[in-house]
């Protein structure tokens, strides 16, 4: 028997970034949260400690603040494409980067060009892969939360001796949902794209009705390769934020699906993958990430 080093990967994780653009006394920012994860010829700095092919994470994150200051930041993805093409074509031992964008959304406060209010708990996320000259971008939303208070309903699944659910034509449905897409070919204009897919995620949750949040998924994932044929591949994580109709029969009431307690955990947690059974390969890149 021998023991050998298995995959492996380094990087700096989680650079908060906040960068400042003026224009007079009008400001952009932009908060972003990157990190970086390189892979290569690492076999050395793990069996002997030779660390003269590893560029350090604190490099790596100098690297993501000068970026930030020499060009424009630009859409996320462009952002991330620049930093791992540059740790992949300067460094000799590195073969693949890895570079996860996190935007975080901050919105003008009215009137004033230089404050801002947070902009609640979406992100929009990318995650890059370079590997050699061929690059993967797999790009979402995080935290998007959605409820609708009717067009759902949850019945005809199993009744053993552990089932109390009772089944239900009209409940109120809600979920943050997390989704990734794969992109395939060239030319995306990625804002618009980002704008497009959200838009269709948020119109299929709304408008389909919904027989079980599974069902739900699965057309919102259909909406967006039916619409975008820049994507590959959607998939989705979805947690069943329950809400729970009150019985309030003991107060001598009636609760018509007004009155619900929102339960905070534990939550049913549905998630899947829609594809197209032609897409592009996804290489390694793709299944390196993880699945939800
Ligand atoms: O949409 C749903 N899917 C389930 O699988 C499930 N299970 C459950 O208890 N409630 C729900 N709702």
């Amino acid at each position: 028997m021998a023991i050998v080093l298995g995959p492996n990967q380094y990087g700096k994780a989680e650079n908060r970034l906040v960068v400042v653009s003026r224009d007079g006394s009008t400001h952009t920012i932009r908060d972003l949260t990157v990190s970086t994860s390189l892979r290569g010829d690492l076999a050395d700095t793990h069996l002997t400690g030779d660390n003269s092919k590893v560029l350090a994470t604190d490099t790596q994150k100098n690297t993501v603040h000068a970026f930030a200051k020499q060009a424009p930041v630009g859409e996320i993805e462009d952002f991330a494409l620049r930093l791992g093409r540059h740790f992949v074509s300067s460094q000799e031992a590195i073969s693949g980067a890895r570079v996860l964008v996190d935007e975080h959304p901050w919105q003008r406060i009215e009137g004033n060009g230089h404050s801002f209010v947070a902009g609640g708990a979406e992100k929009r996320t990318t995650a890059v892969t370079v590997e050699g000259d061929r690059a993967w971008v797999v790009s979402g939303v995080r935290d998007l939360v959605v409820l609708k208070s009717t067009g759902s309903e949850f019945h005809g699944f199993p009744r053993d001796e552990y089932t109390t659910l009772r089944e239900t034509d009209d409940r109120v449905l809600a979920t943050s949902v997390t989704a990734r897409w794969r992109y395939q070919g060239g030319g995306i204009d990625w804002a618009a794209s980002h704008t497009a897919i959200r838009g269709l995620l948020l119109t299929t949750f709304a408008t389909r009705h919904s027989l079980s949040l599974q069902q739900t998924l699965y057309a919102m994932g259909e909406a967006v390769l039916l619409a975008r044929p820049e994507v590959a591949e959607v998939r989705l994580s979805m947690p069943n934020k329950h809400h729970f109709a009150v019985d309030l029969s003991p107060f001598g009431l009636e609760n018509h699906n007004e009155v619900f307690y929102a339960a905070d955990r534990p939550y049913g947690l549905i998630e899947g993958s829609v594809l197209r059974d032609d897409a592009e390969d996804a290489g390694s890149a793709w299944y390196s990430l993880p699945m939800f």
